[in-house]
């Protein structure tokens, strides 16, 4: 509980283009994109909750810890203030969501960077020096939940399911664990992740670290932003070939999912009629650009609540996909494909869909966990490649010296 001392504090600093390389501790949490972005180390407070109501109990419990502390914010942007990471669980039922109060945090923008703390102490700190993390060495890799023939048979038992009438789309994933030689620190990745994947949102909260190109929202003074995906080709001729019926009918499906539940939270909604097309560093995927505004008092958490499992990572229709992806998979999602970000106390915040990321499952050992759309025209080998596609940006990040 905070004490009667405790303070906030959040000051401008000199220009850190590098927040990668400023983590002091292994224990840390990101959200970087090009430069810019938060980094922290240092709980404050944390909490983990269960069940369907998480993200509004994690709000909530965000409001209380912070609500009698004395603030001094002497920045007043987006993520400047007191500040929570947020790492949802894809099933609220199955797994744990986590919301942190980091007792470090530095953030970066377009108008420059800031420092908070907050504690009994707060007062302004030294910028921790630049550390560069060595990689963990050698990894081997086993299969995880299912092997790869297993994974295409329950692909192909989606297909039968989809043809035979009542589902439309359904997202299944498959894990592999990557075993290394040495300790795994979350600091070499993020520095690898974030130097090789500029489009893409660098997160790690609690052992879950990835670089995600899916923005499920930005909330800052009332504009909502979403960067939906879905429909995915990789390789010698990628851009055209992404453009083809099955990858436009896998991606309408979760931008109309999207657009849905953003209609129920927002008071203007602007929904582009055509995808464009978003090219990685290893995939392209086809991309819906939504923007809109919200009412006054609508928070991050909340679109955020309204939106999760849009059809990019559960399918449609949604309790039909989510329960055939239980039944399917045979894996717990855990916080994968849940949404990961942070937020502040005017209501700002970012969500990215946990994706192209992997759980720390102890300090050698790292669960990675790729997804892919299956519609009735999905083939089982073709969507085990686009796996393998999508596992790229984490088998790099761990072993970048084996390209
Ligand atoms: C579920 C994942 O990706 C989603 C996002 C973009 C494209 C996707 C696809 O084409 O299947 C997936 O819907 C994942 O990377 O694990």
């Amino acid at each position: 509980m905070p004490g009667p001392n405790t303070r906030i504090v959040t000051t401008p600093v000199s220009d850190i283009p590098d927040l990668a390389f400023r983590s002091p501790s292994p224990e840390v949490f990101s959200w970087l994109k090009d430069g810019h972005g938060l980094i922290a180390w240092g709980e404050y407070a944390s909490v983990r909750l269960n069940g369907t109501e998480a993200l509004h109990a994690g709000e909530a419990w965000f409001a209380d810890q912070t609500a009698d502390l004395e603030l001094d914010d002497q920045v007043r942007r987006p993520g400047t203030g007191a500040l929570a990471f947020v790492s949802g669980a894809f099933d609220p039922d199955r797994a744990t969501t986590s919301f942190v109060i980091p007792s470090h945090i530095l953030g970066r923008d377009e108008f420059g960077s800031w420092m908070t703390t907050i504690g009994d102490t707060a007062s302004p700190h030294a910028i921790p020096p630049r550390v560069e993390i060595d990689g963990p060495g050698p990894i081997t890799y086993g299969d995880g939940n299912l092997d790869a023939a297993d994974w295409m048979e329950a692909v192909a038992e989606a297909v039968r399911r989809i043809k035979a009438g009542r589902l439309d789309k359904v997202v299944l994933a498959r894990d592999i664990m990557a075993i290394a030689e040495q300790p795994i620190d979350p600091r070499f990745l993020i520095q690898q992740l974030t130097s090789a994947y500029h489009s893409c949102w660098t997160y790690s909260v609690h052992g879950l670290v990835g670089a995600t190109p899916e923005l499920l929202l930005r909330l800052a003074a009332g504009h909502v932003y979403s960067r939906v995906l879905a429909g995915t080709e990789w390789g010698e001729g990628a851009y055209e070939r992404v453009q083809s019926p099955k990858n436009r009918e896998e991606h309408a499906y979760a931008a109309r999912s999207a657009a849905a539940a953003l209609e129920k939270v927002t008071i203007r909604l602007d929904v582009p009629g055509e995808p464009k097309v978003l090219t990685l560093p290893n995939v392209v995927h086809l991309a819906t650009e939504i923007r809109g505004d919200v009412a006054d008092g609508i928070g991050a958490c909340q679109v955020a609540a309204a939106m999760h499992p849009t059809a990019a990572v559960g399918g449609t229709p949604t309790d039909l996909a989510v329960a055939t992806i239980t039944e399917l998979e045979g894996l717990n999602r855990g916080r994968y494909a849940g949404p990961v970000g942070w937020i502040d106390s005017a209501g700002n915040g970012e969500f990215g869909i946990a994706l192209r990321g992997g759980q720390l499952r102890d300090d050698h050992t790292m669960q990675l966990i790729a997804g892919c759309g299956i519609v009735a025209d999905s083939n089982p080998a073709t969507e085990l490649a686009e796996s393998m596609s999508k596992l790229v940006v984490m088998r790099d990040a761990l072993e970048p010296s084996s390209n």
